[in-house]
């Protein structure tokens, strides 16, 4: 079984799909890292993630960036989607990815592009949405849980402009799959939510 799990930062989508995976049992993978990681291997090397030379070259990096804290910052966020709206970089980063949906027994990975352009064939498609509010506000608490005081007014900023960029981009933007489920976590605690995860998943195998 494939599962897609797809929506814009903070929405919740990185929560369900690990507690999906521990319920179905599949290997997980978080796609934003690799882009994550592509955006800090550029900054660290010099060069400019605006730039479609310098941000290809950055995405040879080692796999040990991969468990880099710093990934995890908002700035390294941003970076990420400068860099991830380069067409030769978002090339560079899918068999990698299809390569790990394919896995026997199946997969589950989580980004902004996996229904449409990773797994267009995955069995279950969520996309998963909540305000600009309440995802400001849960980065705000998430930060200061790790001591990092960053006001939600400023969070609320930088996830417009990242909404913005991420949706507006020519290559695989962000866009809810026609095929996809629509799960808004707004108004739902994280157990509510993955209670109608996994529900909205039994659906559509039950169908299948
Ligand atoms: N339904 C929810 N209610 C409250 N907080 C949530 C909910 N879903 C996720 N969170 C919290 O919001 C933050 C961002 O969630 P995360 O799953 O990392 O989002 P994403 O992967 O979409 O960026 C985390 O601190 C997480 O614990
Ligand atoms: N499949 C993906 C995953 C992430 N990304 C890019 O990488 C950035 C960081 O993704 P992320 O999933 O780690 O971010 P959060 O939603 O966790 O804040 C996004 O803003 C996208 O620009 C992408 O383009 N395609």
């Amino acid at each position: 079984m494939i599962i897609a799990v797809d929506g814009p930062a903070a929405s919740g989508k990185g929560t369900i799909a690990r507690a999906l995976a521990a319920h179905y049992r599949l290997p997980y993978l978080d796609t934003g890292l690799l882009y994550r990681a592509v955006g800090l291997n550029v900054v660290r090397g010099g060069g400019n993630p605006s730039d479609p030379d310098d941000a290809l070259a950055g995405c040879r990096f080692d796999d040990l960036l991969l468990s880099d804290p710093k990934l995890r910052s908002e700035d390294a966020g941003a970076t990420a989607s400068i860099v991830s709206a380069h067409p030769a970089v978002r090339e560079a980063l899918v068999e990698r990815q299809r390569d790990f949906a394919a896995r026997p027994g199946g997969a589950i990975l989580d980004g902004r592009d996996i229904g449409t352009v990773i797994a267009p064939h995955a069995d279950a498609k969520l996309f998963v949405r909540a305000s600009p509010t309440v995802r400001a506000q849960r980065r705000h608490a998430e930060m200061a849980g790790m001591g990092q005081q960053v006001s939600v007014d400023t969070l609320l900023a930088e996830i417009r402009e990242r909404d913005r960029r991420d949706s507006t981009r020519d290559t695989a933007p962000l866009v809810q799959a026609a095929d996809a489920d629509l799960l808004d976590t707004s108004l739902l605690s994280i157990e509510t939510a993955v209670q109608r995860a996994i529900a909205l998943v039994d659906a559509r195998m039950a169908a299948r």
